[in-house]
């Protein structure tokens, strides 16, 4: 919380943020400049936690320490809302200040008349590959167009080719842990799947489709095309761009996390993007993240306010412009972003976006996702180790959402 004050009279703001080079230096700035506007304010940024951040969110809300801004992906924000963990900041905000926003992200903290923090940016996946090894084995990327990207079957023949060439791994997945299951869940929309019915409660995934998804997935596993430190649960934030930038896998299934660590160790020329695989549909992940005040912040309107600034349409370009994320608000026109790394890869974000299926995202962001993310990522696991069958692995995800309390 913001118990401590370091100078006297001044307010002290925690804002913790994922471990993401260029957005620790734009919060920075953006801190900086309300500091400049609020002399009376102190603002620091820090790092959060990744596999574990459940639990430390917990505890921290619980022992009344949470920091006072938090950064927090929608699959996880809604059951801290219904637990009462974030503030309800409307009272703060200008009037009208939602209405610039995509409804699908504003849904997100708009809840029960209340707004319980601001949706800051999207991302996706699109596909990674190394133009070096494709060379090598004489590959040519697929058409630059969004219909033409590879296709499963195209997809997979190319990774076996790249496997031998590498010697170790066809591609890598950016499932980056523990909370991220989720992120498989594209590739059961693509195939026609679905994980609940429109009622987001009744499971959906035991049909033909889920069970054919769960198989294709494990498949990558079976045939060592992927790395098995690379499962939802095996993997830690950076193993996907890891195993690309050290020639262990030539293509890459990753969303723009990955472009800080690829330029620090790839020439710009070793590498490219085409957009997301796809197979009788297209999807891709529902990234990105909400902003928001916790229940341990001791002065929430001055948090409200500094998020507030933090999104307004000028700070959000300068935001996305850094880190290459997909912004949230309609009156931001992407095309004069002016992204400062790989706009081309950029580019292709922002039209993939238009593939992130809606009741994919609606399930991801309804209140009780956050228990059916970990049962997925549970019963996932499992059958890409093979340790159960893929049908098994549909009954049980089934099972553990019917037992979620709705
Ligand atoms: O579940 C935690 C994950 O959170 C981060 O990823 C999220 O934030 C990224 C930056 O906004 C965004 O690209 C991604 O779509 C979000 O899921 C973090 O980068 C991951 O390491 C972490 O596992």
């Amino acid at each position: 919380g913001c118990s401590a004050d370091p100078a006297p009279g001044k307010i002290r703001l925690r804002l913790s943020t994922w471990n993401i080079a260029p957005d620790l230096v734009s919060y920075r700035a953006i801190a900086d400049r309300y500091q400049q506007l609020h002399p009376d304010v102190e603002i620091a940024v820090e790092v959060t936690p990744g596999g574990d951040f459940n639990q430390w969110l917990t505890t921290r809300l619980a022992a009344d320490r949470a920091p006072d801004l938090i950064r927090i992906i929608p699959q996880q924000f809604g059951r801290y809302v219904d637990t009462g963990g974030m503030v309800d900041i409307a009272q703060w905000l200008p009037l009208g200040y939602g209405d610039d926003y995509r409804e699908n992200f504003w849904s997100i903290v708009a809840k029960d008349g209340g707004v319980y923090g601001l949706p800051q940016h999207t991302d996706n996946f699109i596909t990674f590959y190394r133009r070096d090894i494709l060379d090598r084995i004489g590959v040519s990327p697929p058409p630059d167009a969004v219909d033409r990207a590879w296709t499963w079957p195209e997809f997979l023949d190319v990774a076996r080719e790249v496997k031998r060439a590498t010697g170790a791994y066809g591609f890598s997945v950016g499932f980056g842990g523990v909370n991220n299951a989720y992120r498989w869940l594209p590739f059961l929309y693509m195939h026609g799947g679905r994980l609940v019915e429109d009622d987001l409660v009744t499971p959906a995934i035991e049909d033909d489709a889920g069970v054919e998804a769960l198989e294709w997935t494990r498949r990558w596993y079976a045939e060592g095309l992927v790395s098995l430190s690379n499962t939802v649960k095996g993997s830690q934030g950076d193993t996907a761009t890891t195993l690309f930038a050290t020639d262990q896998a030539g293509l890459m299934l990753n969303n723009p996390t990955a472009l800080p660590t690829l330029q620090e160790s790839l020439p710009e020329e070793a590498w490219d993007t085409r957009y997301m695989i796809q197979d009788v549909g297209r999807a891709s992940d529902c990234g990105g993240n909400v902003l928001a005040v916790t229940r341990s912040c001791r002065h929430p309107e001055v948090a409200a306010d500094f998020l507030a600034f933090l999104n307004d349409p000028e700070n959000t370009v300068a935001f996305c412009r850094g880190g290459g994320w997909v912004p949230v608000r309609e009156s931001i026109d992407v095309d004069e972003v002016g992204y400062s790394y790989r706009p081309d890869t950029v580019a292709r974000f922002l039209v993939q976006q238009e593939t992130v299926p809606a009741d994919m995202i609606a399930v991801e962001t309804s209140p009780t996702f956050n228990v059916v993310n970990q049962v997925l990522g549970d019963y996932l696991d499992l059958c890409l180790i093979g340790s159960i069958t893929p049908r098994e692995a549909a009954a049980s995800i089934a099972e553990g959402i019917r037992n979620v309390r709705h």
